[in-house]
């Protein structure tokens, strides 16, 4: 994992005991050398959504280029007593081999769907689920989050205020970063510009204002020492009765005397819809149409969806505490299963049955495709194959439950979302810039039906399989019953 400016960090032993142990079991029964498969999915949209955001691998690769024990690292589980010199001696040498594939971030994904697919030694594959897991599982919930807060502020700047309630300060740092590929336009974090150049942007707090004997006093000398970037904090007193009176005359003698126009008022309590509409009122008459309104406290997705409705004069929000923990749905849920092992290098799919007809995984060895119309390049359906075939011209595509309702699809251009990251422990992606994922990720979820995007009762997006995947779950499901 890099530390947030890509400095190395070394993570290795961020991972449950559990895979160690087992490490040291696979070792002590010379299955050291077996390839396994091992696939991380997610099994329901936080929010009850029609699509998450992927974000995070570019944490996960500098996390797998790290990976490494150091001799502390050998000297602390050697303490233990649990694990025998030769096992110890193979962590000492360890390096990581495997190949992964990733979604690329800022891709929709939907449940079910393999995100993340690891093959190699079973040893190396098992003991990186725990950091996959929280890498991915974390960004992509804080992405997922922002991208439903920035899509109810329709078009309006959303800022990330979140730092002082994140859960931690890699929370905040790469919670910023999660934000920004949902779509939010800057953080208020000062080290997400200095480390992934998000803009980093802020106002004032009530503090400022306080320490003042009077508020047009603290007003006064903001604007001369921001001439060129006034923005006011109007709230601390009486929004109407001071706050913004005070503003506008402070604009006006400090601001444009000066040659420069007022960036904008902040309102962070009261109810938002009806002081916006008052203080738009009061600043146009005041000669300032374009003065911004900027308003926080406590909002999510639900609240800016409802002052929009009231008609709030708004031009952006300021999203702190539930964006950065998801407070309404603070756990992602993705799993890592193993679904397959090599013998003699041939794949061997792996089942993991469950009464919960959901929860049994899908095995092999698999290739996620996206399926777009041709035209309105929108998405069409996405199908999990197994690796080594093709979509070609004309498909079937078919419910995996409900399997007689099938559906034969042409005219569509079919794109394969797994790409591989690592070639035998070995970075063989370029992760893009954040600001070229923030694009791609508002361009793909244009490329999503408007019933996929809905907050209440979303349209289940198709995620099926090929008849050839189907036709191993079917034969797998079958054998283990019998088993
Ligand atoms: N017009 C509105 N419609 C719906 N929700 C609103 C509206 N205006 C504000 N809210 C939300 O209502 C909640 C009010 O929070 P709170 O009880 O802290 O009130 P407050 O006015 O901020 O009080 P305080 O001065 O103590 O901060 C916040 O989540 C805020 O975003
Ligand atoms: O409500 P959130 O969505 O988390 O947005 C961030 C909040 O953090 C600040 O308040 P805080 O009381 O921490 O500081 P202040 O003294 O500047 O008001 C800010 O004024 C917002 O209300
Ligand atoms: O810049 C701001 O206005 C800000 C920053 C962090 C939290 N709340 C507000």
């Amino acid at each position: 994992m890099g530390d947030a400016d890509g400095k190395r960090m070394n993570l290795t032993m961020l991972t449950d005991f559990y895979e160690i142990t087992m490490g040291n079991g696979y070792f002590q029964n010379k299955l050291q050398d077996k390839i396994a498969y091992f696939d991380m999915f997610f099994r329901r949209v936080p929010d009850g959504g029609g699509f998450a955001v992927m974000a995070g691998v570019e944490q996960l690769i500098l996390y797998l280029q790290e990976l490494s024990f150091t001799d502390a690292d050998i000297e602390f589980l050697s303490k233990k007593n649990l694990f025998n010199e030769e096992f110890l001696n193979y962590l000492r040498h360890f390096r990581f081999s495997c190949d992964v594939w990733a979604v690329p971030e800022g891709t929709p994904i939907f449940p079910n769907e393999p995100i993340v697919t690891v093959r190699g030694p079973i040893i190396e594959a098992q003991l990186v689920e725990t950091m996959i897991l929280l890498t991915i599982n974390h960004q992509s919930l804080i992405a997922t989050k922002a991208n439903r807060i920035v899509r109810a502020a329709q078009g309006r700047a959303v800022v990330e205020f979140g730092s002082r309630r994140a859960q931690g300060y890699d929370g905040a740092m790469f919670g910023a970063r999660a934000a920004f590929i949902g779509g939010c336009a800057g953080s208020a974090c000062t080290i997400a510009e200095r480390d992934f150049a998000i803009p980093a942007v802020g106002t004032m707090a009530h503090s400022w204002v306080q320490t003042f004997d009077h508020e047009i006093d603290a007003f006064r000398a903001y604007a001369r020492t921001y001439p060129e970037n006034c923005l006011l904090l109007v709230d601390t007193y009486n929004v109407l009765k001071s706050g913004i009176p005070n503003a506008i005359q402070v604009f006006n003698e400090e601001v444009v005397t000066r040659g420069f126009r007022p960036k904008g008022i902040r309102i962070d309590s009261g109810d938002i819809a009806y002081l916006s509409k008052k203080a738009r009122k009061m600043l146009d008459d005041a000669g300032f149409p374009d003065c911004k309104i900027l308003v926080s406290n406590s909002l999510d997705e639900y609240i800016i969806r409802d002052i929009l409705v009231q008609g709030a004069e708004v031009d952006s929000f300021g999203v702190g505490e539930r964006l950065i923990t998801s407070k309404s749905e603070p756990v992602f849920g993705g799993v890592y299963k193993l679904v397959a092992i090599e013998d003699n290098g041939q794949v061997i799919p792996k089942i993991k049955l469950s009464e919960n007809v959901e929860k049994i995984t899908l095995p092999g060895r698999k290739q996620l495709w996206r399926l777009f119309e041709q035209g309105s390049g929108k998405a069409i359906a996405d199908v999990i194959t197994l690796a080594d075939e093709t979509i070609d011209e004309t498909y079937v595509i078919f419910d995996p439950v409900h399997t007689w309702k099938r559906k034969t699809v042409t005219g569509f251009f079919a794109k394969k979302l797994l790409i591989q990251i690592f070639d035998k422990g070995t970075c063989v992606y370029k992760n893009p810039d954040l600001k070229t994922i923030q694009n791609y990720c508002r361009q793909q979820i244009e490329t999503l039906w408007d019933e996929v995007l809905r907050f209440e009762n979303p349209h289940n997006y198709y995620v099926d399989l090929s008849q050839a995947l189907w036709d191993v779950r079917e034969k797998l499901l079958v054998d283990c019953s019998v088993k």
